[in-house]
């Protein structure tokens, strides 16, 4: 994949998969809404069956995997499926296994310090991660003139409402958020309102 991770859509959905048996159908809702990228995240048990379940079965789907915060998820997440990765926070070891996979991936960073370590080990593609409770929109801009080279994809709070704001910044690629697959609209398996959220993302940014 040569094309930037920042640059294929406005908004990378998070989704966060409890019961297996929702992992396709909520791919395919994203797909028919016409937002076909999923970061899965490794927090539940399931998260790894549910990346292979969409590998065999929603190929048009940009399945990346998110929440990797040891070296060894890294491996797991490939041997998965996962065509992208993405971690909240950057460790050497860790950026290591993810570069170690081949795959394309985006180290998290919060502070100008850990950005400039992460430019320093050749990334300028970021997670900014978490978004809001780190200065939001505000501190992306602040950095954006003593830092021009660093862009990001900034996750972590941002809602329907605020995702614009980012989105109109120079240093913003695209965002990330779980707002398209809720919690409550996942338990109740209401697929048309995952399509639909998709579609207002597309339609909208
Ligand atoms: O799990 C990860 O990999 C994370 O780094 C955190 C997630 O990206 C955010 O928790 C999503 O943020 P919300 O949209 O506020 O739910």
């Amino acid at each position: 994949m040569s094309e930037s991770l920042l640059d294929r859509v406005p908004v990378i959905p998070v989704v966060v998969i409890e019961n297996l048996d929702h992992a396709v159908p909520v791919a395919k809702a994203l797909v028919a809404g016409g937002l076909p990228v999923i970061e899965l995240t490794l927090r539940t048990p399931v998260a790894l069956d549910a990346i292979e379940r969409i590998a065999a079965e929603v190929p048009d789907i940009l399945l990346g995997a998110g929440t990797i915060v040891t070296p060894g998820q890294a491996k797991q997440a490939l041997d998965a499926g996962a065509q992208f990765l993405v971690s909240p926070g950057s460790t050497p070891t860790l950026t290591a296994a993810m570069r170690d996979t081949g795959l394309p991936h985006l180290p998290g960073a919060a502070t100008v310090s850990e950005v400039l370590t992460l430019l320093e080990a050749g990334y300028t593609e970021l997670k900014f991660f978490p978004a809001e409770a780190s200065g939001g929109a505000n501190f992306l801009k602040s950095i954006h003139s003593p830092v021009p080279a660093a862009r990001f994809c900034p996750t972590g709070g941002i809602t329907a409402a605020s995702a614009s704001s980012y989105l109109a910044l120079p240093n913003v690629g695209c965002v990330g958020g779980s707002w398209i697959t809720p919690a409550d609209v996942l338990a109740r398996e209401d697929w048309d309102a995952v399509e639909a959220a998709a579609q207002h993302v597309h339609e909208n940014t």
